[in-house]
């Protein structure tokens, strides 16, 4: 039998993830040791191999088959745009992509207005904006306090996460659309999916009973 491997996304979804796997059985000890700089982790008995990487490399891992599965936020999915069957839904890593920005931000979107949008998501803003909305926009790609820019008149909007609000709260900014719900997704490549399709069904199977 051939080793099934998975790509985790690192950061917040990392501990859930594990713990997920622990629900069915399936433990990597290893991997929970902080201090490790050890980068892939075997299970010999049930042969598999795990390895964490950046979120938004695990879509590339997977799309290649140089991991069988993936787990990821679905923003990342939906940024990366990879080739990759998208099959379970986890249940955590909640949050919402939404368009935030001042109060005063509503009526610039009402009307259409030619605004800029930072985000850290350029591709989802894009789609969202052209393809939903009809909305002509610049968009600005920055890689992380995305809530910055409009405080300091880089942008009019910014796209990005939310989760429980209080970044916005605290910077005087408020949810002024939604993009779309987001969670932790498990994706496939799709050769894996049709040649280990049995080991890969059943591990979704048991997945599905402690979601
Ligand atoms: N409050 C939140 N902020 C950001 N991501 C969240 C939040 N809540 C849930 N998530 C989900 O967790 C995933 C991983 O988030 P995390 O912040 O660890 O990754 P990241 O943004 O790629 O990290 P970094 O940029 O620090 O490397 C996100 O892609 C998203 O799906
Ligand atoms: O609604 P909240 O619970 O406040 O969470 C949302 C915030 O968390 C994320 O940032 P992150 O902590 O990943 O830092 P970053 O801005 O550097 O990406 C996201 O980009 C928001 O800024």
């Amino acid at each position: 039998m051939r080793y099934l491997t998975f790509a985790l996304g690192k950061g917040r979804l990392a501990s859930q993830t594990l713990e997920l796997f622990e629900k069915i059985g399936i433990t990597c000890e290893e991997m929970k040791d902080k201090k490790s700089r050890k980068l892939i982790f075997v299970n010999e008995e049930l042969k598999l191999r795990f390895f964490l990487s950046k979120g938004p490399d695990v879509p590339t891992y997977v799309e290649y088959g140089a991991a069988d599965i993936g787990i990821v936020g679905r923003d990342t999915i939906l940024e990366e745009g990879r080739k990759v069957h998208e099959v379970l839904d986890l249940g955590y890593g909640k949050c919402r992509m939404c368009i935030c920005g001042p109060k005063e931000a509503e009526d610039l979107l009402k009307h259409h207005e030619l605004i800029r949008v930072a985000t850290k998501y350029p591709n989802i803003a894009k789609d969202y904006f052209y393809n939903v909305k009809h909305q002509t926009v610049e968009i600005i790609k920055l890689n992380g306090s995305i809530e910055l820019a409009p405080i300091v008149g880089l942008s009019e909007v910014i796209c990005d996460i939310v989760e429980t609000g209080s970044t916005l709260r605290e910077n005087g900014l408020t949810v002024l659309e939604e993009v779309c719900p987001l969670s932790a997704r498990m994706i496939v490549n799709p050769v894996s999916m049709r040649m280990e399709s049995e080991r890969i069904k059943d591990l979704i199977q048991r997945l599905r009973t402690v979601i």
